[in-house]
């Protein structure tokens, strides 16, 4: 599996109107033609990406996150994350507040992604796609539902499933069909938010958002199966995490009291925490170090994305004031050492729900020939006897694709639990006796649904003796038979004519 590095871009702000007016000067200037930036007057940074102050919304998305929709589609995971301080530019890089009244040039990254992820399904007749979105923010290290705001927090869980990504139990996710549709959910998140005007940033965000599109594409292939007569279904679930950070912040030049104070320390604790995940991964001499991603719910959110799966950028947001320097300098830092990090992109091929998929269509299939040749029987008066039993093979192997369906789900369902509940376990510092107990009790349970599985299919079959195998093998054997019987039928209806 090849490892390739978190990509990282440095973009700095323009100063704002009432740094011009405070005379704040510029600490931080891109060296044109080059991929640095300087800071002060001689500390040089290189990244892979470095946008200026008069960089646009369409170079930031054109360079850093294109890439990324192609590999979404592809099957890939993919997450960009702005990082940096408070009032630097995140939310309007990724593209929060209010999109819906915001002009086309100013749009940030999650429309413009949104609007090619549409523009190559609509350019894409050989699958089909199901597109869904969740949109949630971790406020004060909880986790909330902005598609959902009834959601509780205690029933939002963060899990990892058997391939080590991260999902989010609990989380609704809308099924979403247009451009429009998908807009007006961020919309209706970006409101929910939390936001409060603090002395750094009028509408400062308060909490660390991730919007998710996940997009399911099932390839038609015509002709992959056996004598070119049938459909072989490829399934890939691909996701993309847009995640806007909260602000880092100097609780002494920000001004806050009360709750922003309190908002304030939360939001530090999970960016000290994703700086030592970050530091963990990108520092050569810690390489072999723990990597302490259950710190915070952020980085626990982000695993797959920092050393993971995924394929990552990380945008890290600079203020150019001299004002700012040290924060600036900091970020800087910081994202010098995520270029160190290695992701291992993996594509998001389903076998399992592949074969599901693969099963169900089959039997769509041996369901419509019964029923035309059921047809074509019942039409036919010449028909001796001896088609009798023809009619009962396949009633019998219509039969069989239905319970062993119906195993496989219950068998699939049963290892997903399992899965979860022992890398739940498999996280946890150690295991006591009762938790190993019960651990090898999920292992054994697994092991006797899949026994009383095969066993009672070979009963179905009465077979006694046959090679265990997937419950995928048994399929393309039953679509073997039944092509067998088609091609008998064949030549028995042709030696009437
Ligand atoms: N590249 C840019 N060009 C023009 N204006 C910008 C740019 N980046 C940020 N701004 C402006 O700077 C201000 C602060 O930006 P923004 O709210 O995106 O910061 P933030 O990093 O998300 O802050 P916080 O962490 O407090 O939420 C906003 O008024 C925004 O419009």
């Amino acid at each position: 599996m090849e490892e390739i590095a978190v990509k990282v871009a440095v973009r700095v702000r323009p100063l704002l109107c009432k740094e011009v007016l405070h005379n704040h000067q510029v600490c931080v200037r891109v060296i044109p033609n080059t991929q640095q930036i300087i800071i002060g007057r001689d500390r040089v940074f290189t990244f892979d990406f470095v946008f200026g102050k008069s960089s646009t919304q369409d170079e930031v998305y054109n360079m850093c996150i294109k890439p990324l929709v192609l590999s979404l589609i592809e099957g890939y995971n993919a997450t960009v994350f702005a990082y940096g301080q408070t009032g630097s530019g995140k939310t309007y890089t990724i593209g929060g507040g209010h999109v819906a009244t915001i002009v086309e040039g100013q749009k940030g990254i999650i429309p413009r992604a949104i609007q090619e992820i549409f523009q190559s399904i609509s350019e894409n007749p050989t699958s089909d796609f199901n597109v869904k979105v969740s949109y949630i923010e971790v406020y004060k290290e909880d986790l909330r539902d902005l598609l959902e705001l009834e959601t509780s927090m205690k029933d939002l869980h963060i899990r990892e499933d058997e391939k080590g990504n991260t999902v989010i139990v609990g989380a609704k996710e809308c099924r979403v069909e247009s451009v429009d549709e998908v807009l007006s959910l961020l919309e209706m998140g970006n409101a929910a938010r939390h936001t409060g005007t603090t002395q750094m940033n009028e509408h400062s965000s308060r909490s660390h958002a991730i919007f998710t599109i996940s997009v399911c594409q099932v390839e038609r292939n015509p002709g992959a199966g056996e004598g070119g007569s049938w459909y072989a279904h490829r399934r890939i679930v691909s996701k993309f995490h847009f995640v806007d950070l909260a602000g880092s912040e100097r609780v002494t030049k920000t001004g806050n009291t009360g709750e922003r104070f309190k908002e304030s320390i939360q939001i530090n604790s999970g960016l000290l925490a994703l700086g030592n995940v970050i530091s963990a991964l990108g520092d050569p001499r810690k390489k072999s170090s723990h990597v302490p991603y259950r710190d915070a719910k952020i980085t626990r959110l982000l695993k797959d994305s920092l050393g993971g799966s995924a394929k990552t950028v990380m945008i890290t947001c600079v203020s150019p004031s001299s004002s700012d320097f040290d924060e600036s300098l900091n970020s800087l830092k910081y994202a010098n050492r995520a270029r160190n990090i290695r992701n291992k992109p993996t594509l998001n091929f389903s076998p399992e729900s592949g074969r599901m998929d693969e099963m169900e269509f089959e039997i769509k299939l041996l369901r419509e020939a019964l029923q035309s040749q059921q047809t074509g029987v019942s039409h036919t008066s010449q028909i001796p006897p001896e088609a009798a039993p023809d009619k009962n093979r396949i009633h019998s192997l219509e039969e069989q694709v239905a319970q062993l369906q119906g195993e496989c789900l219950g068998y699939q369902n049963c290892v997903e639990e399992a899965v979860t509940f022992l890398l739940d376990l498999r996280d946890a510092v150690s295991l006591n006796q009762q938790q190993q107990h019960k651990l090898q009790e999920w292992f054994n349970m697994t092991r006797e649904v899949r026994k009383a599985a095969l066993s009672s299919f070979r009963g179905s079959r009465g077979i006694g003796n046959q090679e265990e195998g997937p419950p995928h093998s048994t399929v393309l054997q039953l679509n073997r038979e039944f092509k067998k019987y088609q091609v008998r039928r064949c030549h028995f209806f042709e030696s009437f004519v």
